[in-house]
């Protein structure tokens, strides 16, 4: 399918040539949409952590200090005084057993009034998606007015458990009353005891990895490695530019203990040649696998953090807020066969909510878990036989625009801080309507459990892209 053989000329160039329209035709050309929200419910900004691949520069730290700085980020660019924060929701995916609600530990340690409550979410990629929708929940019920929402994951540093056996034992232990006791329970142990179990990034109703579920997903849609390849220097490229133009500006520098120099970059974008990524061996499926490490998203570390409100409250305070958080809706399927389409099912099923088609629609921002991911839903969207057996629709839904797509890379490139990415998704996609002068944005994902989601966010007139 010659779509799928990316133009990265074609994209920097029509995003240019988007760019120099003027706002007054952004105005002018208004699309209509349905919305059921009963009040407008506003982005007022978001910031993040620079993004670093696990094992550098955050590894001696902890998830909850990650969060803090996108907390602490977020009250100064916004100024907003932390007394007006009437809820916090945070997601996490891997959990630090230490600070299970993380949101709580988080806030504390940012000095949020003990009196400001606090949740955790976990959906797998898409919890700080689920963070912010909760949000949208409680401020549509008319409960709160003012929420930070964010993400934060570490892979610096994963909890690892004794094996079953060496826990059961050490529990029993600490139960002993007596030295005879103990010295029975002695007598059972085993050497392989001592073999510990990893967390692994993998389905726990199947046990397959997502790297090796992605390579099975690429192959069932006839994804060439060639063609993921081409996406992954494409998503690289597009965000070296982006980082170049300074158009990061959700990224807060960090000053971090121990580390020299003050962290203001992601660290893991980097555009490679064709020949040097056609080498790669597979990293999941071997031999014959088409996922490599540059070709698919790399494991990071990362917070990030947004503050969304009521447009009304936003006014009171005289702030300007990026963009309306429209609508959204979450989809799932079975996780053994269609693990990482959340896209290609929430797309159609969000715009034919809104009453709107993919030409309506100016900004994508959609999550690169595997670069043959991302090109197995957008063949599975110009698919009649996917779109009429599965989605349900008459013939085949088509493909957005890919001059309109992740134009400053993506999770591929920027990094995959599993629930801090759906924040960086919203800020991106409401920064781009500004620099691109468009209106309507979306945002999808999808998530380990076979689950995703679909967003619609408007550019707010008060927005700016700093
Ligand atoms: C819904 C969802 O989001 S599901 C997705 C969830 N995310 C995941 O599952 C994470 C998937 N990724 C991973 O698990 C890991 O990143 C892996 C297994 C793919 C790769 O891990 P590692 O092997 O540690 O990667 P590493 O960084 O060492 O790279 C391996 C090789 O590829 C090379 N490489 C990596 N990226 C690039 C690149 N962009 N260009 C050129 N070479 C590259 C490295 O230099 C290295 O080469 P070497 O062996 O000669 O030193």
């Amino acid at each position: 399918m010659s779509l799928l053989r990316v133009p990265i000329t074609l994209a920097v160039n029509q995003q240019q040539a988007i760019r120099t329209l003027s706002t007054s035709s952004y105005l002018s050309q208004k699309k209509q949409f349905k919305s059921k929200s009963p009040q407008n419910i506003v982005l007022v900004d978001g910031v993040r952590t620079p993004f670093l691949v696990s094992g550098t520069d955050y590894s001696k730290m902890m998830p909850h200090n990650l969060a803090r700085h996108s907390l602490l980020s977020l009250l100064r660019k916004t100024k907003v005084d932390k007394e007006l924060i009437d809820y916090i929701v945070y997601g996490t995916v891997i959990q630090e057993v230490k600070t299970s609600n993380i949101a709580r530990e988080a806030a504390l340690s940012a000095g949020f009034s003990n009196f400001t409550p606090a949740h955790t979410v976990t959906m797998a990629c898409i919890s700080s998606n689920q963070a912010i929708t909760t949000a949208m929940g409680l401020i549509a019920t008319g409960t709160y007015e003012s929420i930070v929402c964010g993400g934060v994951e570490f892979m610096s540093d994963v909890p690892i458990r004794h094996s079953r056996k060496m826990r059961s034992l050490m529990l029993k232990a600490n139960k002993a009353k007596t030295l005879g006791q103990r010295l029975s329970l002695l007598s059972t142990f085993r050497p392989s005891f001592l073999i510990p179990e990893l967390p692994a990034v993998a389905e726990f109703s199947s046990g397959e990895t997502m790297g090796h579920s992605a390579d099975r997903l690429a192959s069932a849609f006839s994804v060439s490695r060639k063609e993921q390849d081409d996406y992954a220097l494409r998503s690289h490229t597009l965000a070296k530019q982006a980082q170049e133009k300074g158009y990061f500006t959700d990224l807060v520098p960090f000053k971090v203990d121990g580390v020299e120099k003050t962290i203001n970059v992601d660290n893991g974008i980097r555009v490679s040649t064709p020949e040097a990524l056609a080498k790669l061996k597979p990293a999941f499926v071997k031999p014959y696998g088409t996922i490599t490490a540059a070709n698919a998203s790399y494991l990071t570390d990362g917070a990030s953090a947004c503050l969304i409100m009521t447009e009304e409250k936003a006014k009171a305070l005289g702030l300007k807020p990026k963009a309306y958080l429209r609508d959204f809706i979450y989809v799932s399927q079975d996780p053994i066969d269609q693990l990482l389409l959340g896209p290609a099912y929430g797309i159609p099923k969000l715009l034919s909510k809104t009453g709107l088609t993919l030409k309506d629609i100016d900004v994508w921002e959609i999550h690169e878990a595997f670069a043959g991911q991302i090109l197995a839903n957008l063949k599975a969207l110009d698919s009649d036989y996917f779109c009429k057996d599965y989605l349900k629709l008459g013939q085949k839904y088509g493909t957005p625009d890919l001059s309109k797509w992740n134009t400053w890379g993506g999770s591929l490139s920027i990094g995959h801080p599993f629930a801090a990415t759906g924040v960086r998704l919203c800020m991106h996609t409401s920064n781009r309507l500004v620099r691109e002068n468009g209106q309507l944005g979306v945002v999808a994902a999808c998530a380990a459990g076979g689950q995703g989601v679909a967003m619609l966010i408007e550019r707010h007139p008060d927005a700016h892209a700093n």
